[in-house]
């Protein structure tokens, strides 16, 4: 009990990472986010379902500025260091597992950094790999692996396991989930999987037409069951805010 209030405490405190106000985005006078509100706390890890075309990723690029072509307007505040994980692990394939890690660490320890992170996901030993050689699941530990070395407050990741098959997308998660629990960045993990959420999120929003049209809390503890009453009904309405009815 005394635990409980003392974590409740902890997230009252802590502070704002990521605050939108009015956040609007389009293309050629296209509306596609109209005008999200939100804040994210510090160390939060949050989930972004919708359906295809919702405006996901669009709202994922704002955050990453990286959506220069776009029209704008509406309030973004981000943290200064952001890391992105695609779909796709876009590594050089002219370089070597290690180089891809270091590539853009400015820092004298930068080797040792590399090194640590492949070790945290699993990669000892790899480092002079050449990427054309991995599997697609180690190619996203890589990615993995140089999106942690850059120690960013921010991870935005999008579909980050959506092209790997679903034993090795199962050992992502808890490969994630353990690195997320050391490294604390705050997480924004935009997915199609309802369950992938469910397994590793803090709260869930559901996007439609460009709006956050549903915003839950998982209070439920880790590791999470699919078994237990709570996680269902859970389940069931992310489903049914989704348009499907399971
Ligand atoms: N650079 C762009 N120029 C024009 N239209 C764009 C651009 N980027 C996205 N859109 C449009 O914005 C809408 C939302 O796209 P977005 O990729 O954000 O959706 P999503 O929810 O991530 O979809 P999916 O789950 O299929 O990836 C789509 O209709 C898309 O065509």
């Amino acid at each position: 009990m005394t635990l409980l209030r003392l974590e409740t405490t902890e997230s009252i405190a802590r502070p704002v990472a990521v605050a939108l106000d009015g956040l609007a985005r389009g293309f050629g006078r296209r509306p596609i986010l109209d005008g999200i509100t939100l804040s994210i706390r510090a160390g939060e890890f949050v989930a972004l379902i919708g359906r295809s075309g919702s405006g996901k990723s669009t709202l994922l690029r704002a955050l990453a500025r990286l959506d220069d072509d776009a029209e704008r307007s509406g309030s973004l505040d981000v943290p200064a260091k952001s890391s992105v994980l695609f779909q796709d692990a876009r590594l050089l394939p002219w370089a070597r597992v290690l180089d891809n890690v270091m590539l853009g660490l400015q820092a004298s320890d930068a080797r040792t950094r590399a090194l640590k992170l492949l070790a945290d996901v699993g990669l000892a030993g790899r480092e002079a790999a050449w990427p054309e050689t991995l599997s697609g699941g180690e190619k996203q530990r890589v990615a993995l692996a140089r999106s942690l070395a850059q120690a960013p407050e921010l991870l935005l990741a999008d579909e980050p396991f959506g092209a790997l098959d679903a034993l090795t997308r199962l050992r992502m998660h808890a490969l994630l989930f353990q690195l997320i629990g050391k490294y604390k960045p705050t997480v924004l993990l935009v997915t199609h999987d309802v369950d992938e959420a469910l397994t590793l999120a803090d709260r869930v929003l559901v996007m439609e037409d460009g709006r956050i049209v549903l915003d839950r809390t998982v209070d439920l503890p880790h590791p999470r069951r699919a078994s237990d009453g709570r996680h269902e009904n859970l389940r069931r309405s992310l489903l049914a805010a989704l348009g499907v009815y399971a």
